[in-house]
């Protein structure tokens, strides 16, 4: 009455104001249905007109009713039909007019819709996506209002347990190694099964007692080879100079020495050249006074020269091995082992890979895959084996580190049969009364009688630091270790420029022979320092070290404790210092923390205490100024030569652009001050 009035005051025709009431209702209508959308849980239904109006349009499809109840998806083949009033339905119209307004009913009514499929109804529930990982169980029946659709079943979401990590029964109960060398000894004479000439080397090279790694690998591995069946493999993970090269090598010479026949038995393969000249000559000490013959194999000597060290034709024209054991580094074996005819691993029974992280992480040339395919690993191989001679065809794999993985999904790549793991890295109590099994507590652990420090220091003092450090506390034999070689070279020439100190440097830019005997000349007592880059930071036996200083922050954990791992050894005291910026704490703290190290202390002493050498350190830094030029000037003269031996005028435009870029290049490099 009101709106016919109101449309009379502004002049509108009766048919008009009946089209504009209708628009009115439509659009009322339209917002409860938008209501209806936005809360699926409980669709706010509009309230039916009171008189049932008769439709006019045609039907709303099945989703646009899903839709209106909280069901976003639903098949888009299938439309409500029907034009019975359901009482759990809701009619409508195309302009979404409500025409009646389903009311809930209490007795379960036999469902004439088409039923929902397990994944709509889940929608239709909240549940958007399936997770497999979670148990599904259905429940009683129950009817939504509304949704003119009988749910069959509700289903109720149980989260499962959490899944720890069980490590393998080998990982998890190892036999523990002591990290303590000095209180852990164990006379010689009291390890049972070597002979005698194994005791005679032993008092040769003074050793008189065997260190814990010692103690509890030889007999093992001694043991392994007496027995008929296949022997298991070896893990071990022991601190830095602990002795673990002694483990391997006596056991190994004791097992071969007493077989005349000369066939290539044992396999020990090392990262790098220095490595590998370290461990020959341990073997060559303790095979002195038996027929065995050792070879090394690490790309020193010629390729040819190589081979005659391996293989020699007989009489009849075959090839014949000629040492009984093998060290060499992975790169070089893969070369001979496709390219030296006769060479040959068929009869071979240990192979042992020191350092075995780095090896493993390297992978050169797939050289374990070669190594295996020499062996003759597969299946047929080892059951023809078994038959002909049962035990002593088994190759024995022996993997040594000080920073071994202890990952298992790493170590499976090798192919480990039965694996027996020693190892220091495990925490003092059980993890459970009833069994022995061992919780990993950190992933490293350093010699007990290892002292580490840090020092908080500005970086344009850090090369003053160095020598502060050497003259305080007196260190005879110091390494000091650099993160590249153009630093390694850099604070090399400032120390040498301080005039009272031996300074030596040590990178792979150095070639192998005067490498060897720079390294000879540091173990004997020659250098005071020798700074260097991480090439001489694992494995590197170096004689007596009474510190060990790195002078940029180590980029991993493993580098740090390989580094402070050349300090230390066989049980003799040792420093690890490591000189921090404000830049490199946090990082370095964290690498800490990575290892669960807490006993690395801040260092007492002030960067004050350094005046005393101030000008010592001016006078130094001139020094390498001069020094600088003239490198600079030499490399200048050479390069130009080298360009002369090619045919390149050095003095001709492009030779002069060329030149410049070259100082450019070099010079400036070299003239950065040794500090970051
Ligand atoms: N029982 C022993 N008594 C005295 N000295 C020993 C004994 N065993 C080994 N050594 C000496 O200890 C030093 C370190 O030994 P080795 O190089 O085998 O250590 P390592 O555990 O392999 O260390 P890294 O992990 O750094 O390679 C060597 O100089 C070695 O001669």
């Amino acid at each position: 009455m009101y709106s016919n009035l109101e449309n009379s005051e502004i002049g509108l025709s009766e048919r008009e104001v009946r089209l504009n009431s209708r628009k009115k209702n439509r659009t009322k209508n339209k917002s409860n249905l938008v209501a209806a959308i936005i809360d699926d849980e409980h669709p706010e239904c509009p309230k039916p007109p009171k008189k049932k109006k008769k439709m006019t349009g045609p039907l709303l499809t099945k989703d646009e009713i899903c839709i209106s109840n909280g069901v976003e998806e639903v098949d888009q083949s299938e439309s409500v039909e029907s034009t019975k009033k359901e009482d759990n339905q809701a009619v409508v119209n195309i302009d979404g007019e409500y025409l009646e307004c389903p009311k809930p009913s209490k007795k379960k009514k036999k469902m004439k819709g088409p039923i929902l499929t397990k994944e709509e109804i889940c929608i239709s529930n909240g549940v958007e996506e399936e997770d497999h990982s979670e148990s599904v169980e259905p429940t009683k029946k129950e009817e939504p209002p509304g949704t003119g659709f009988t749910i069959l079943e509700e289903f109720k979401v149980n989260k499962n347990n959490k899944v720890f990590r069980v490590l393998p029964t080998w990982l998890a109960k190892p036999s523990v190694i002591s990290c303590d060398l000095s209180n852990n000894k164990m006379p010689i004479t009291g390890l049972n099964g070597l002979d005698k000439f194994l005791h005679d080397a032993l008092k040769r090279n003074k050793i008189e007692y065997f260190f814990p790694v010692q103690q509890q690998v030889i007999p093992w591995l001694l043991e392994s080879q007496q027995q008929f069946f296949r022997p298991c493999d070896m893990c071990v993970s022991a601190p830095t100079g602990s002795g673990k090269t002694l483990a391997f090598v006596l056991p190994t010479v004791q097992a071969l020495w007493r077989q005349s026949v000369r066939r290539l038995r044992c396999l020990a393969v090392l990262p790098v050249h220095d490595l590998a000249v370290q461990v020959y000559r341990v073997y060559l000490s303790f095979c002195a006074g038996t027929n065995l013959q050792v070879a090394l194999i690490s790309g020193q000597a010629s390729f040819y020269d190589e081979q005659q060290l391996l293989v020699r034709k007989g009489k009849t024209g075959q090839y014949l091995t000629k040492p009984d054991i093998v060290v060499c580094t992975p790169g070089r074996l893969v070369d001979h082992l496709q390219r030296t005819p006769g060479f040959s691993l068929k009869s071979l029974r240990f192979l042992i890979i020191d350092e075995a992280d780095r090896i493993m992480e390297e992978e050169h040339n797939d050289w374990l895959f070669h190594v295996e395919k020499a062996i003759g690993l597969s299946s047929e191989h080892l059951v023809a084996q078994k038959l002909s001679q049962p035990w002593e065809k088994y190759v024995q794999k022996l993997l040594f580190s000080a920073t071994l993985s202890q990952d298992p999904e790493k170590l499976t790549r090798l192919g480990l049969f039965q694996p027996k793991l020693f190892t220091s890295v495990v925490s003092a109590e059980p993890t459970d009364n009833t069994s022995q099994s061992h919780h990993f507590i950190g992933k490293f652990t350093t010699p007990a009688e290892l002292t580490e420090h840090f020092f908080k220091c500005p970086p344009m003092l850090k090369p003053l630091a160095v020598y502060y450090l050497l003259k305080k506390f007196k260190y005879r034999s110091a390494l000091c270790f650099t993160n590249s070689r153009s630093a390694t070279h850099r604070l090399c020439e400032l120390l040498k420029q301080f005039g009272d100190l031996k300074v030596a440097e040590c990178s792979s830019e150095i070639s192998k022979a005067p490498r060897d005997k720079l390294l000879k000349e540091f173990s004997t007592g020659k250098i005071d320092l020798l700074v260097c880059t991480d090439a001489v930071s694992r494995g590197m036996d170096l004689g007596v070290v009474d510190c060990v200083i790195s002078y940029d922050s180590p980029k991993y954990v493993k580098n740090y404790i390989h580094r402070a791992g050349r300090a230390a050894r066989a049980g003799r005291p040792g420093t690890a210092i490591t000189i921090l910026t404000d830049s490199e704490m946090h990082g370095f703290h964290k690498l800490l923390g990575m290892a669960e190290k807490k006993n690395v202390t801040p260092l007492d002493m002030q960067v004050e205490d350094f005046e005393i050498y101030e000008e010592q350190f001016r006078k130094a830094l001139e020094g390498l100024k001069n020094t600088v030029k003239e490198e600079i000037h030499t490399k200048i003269v050479q390069h130009d030569r080298a360009r002369q031996k090619r045919g390149f005028n050095p003095r001709s435009k492009v030779g002069k652009v060329v030149s410049t870029k070259f100082v450019k290049r070099h010079g400036n490099n070299f003239i950065k001050q040794p500090s970051h």
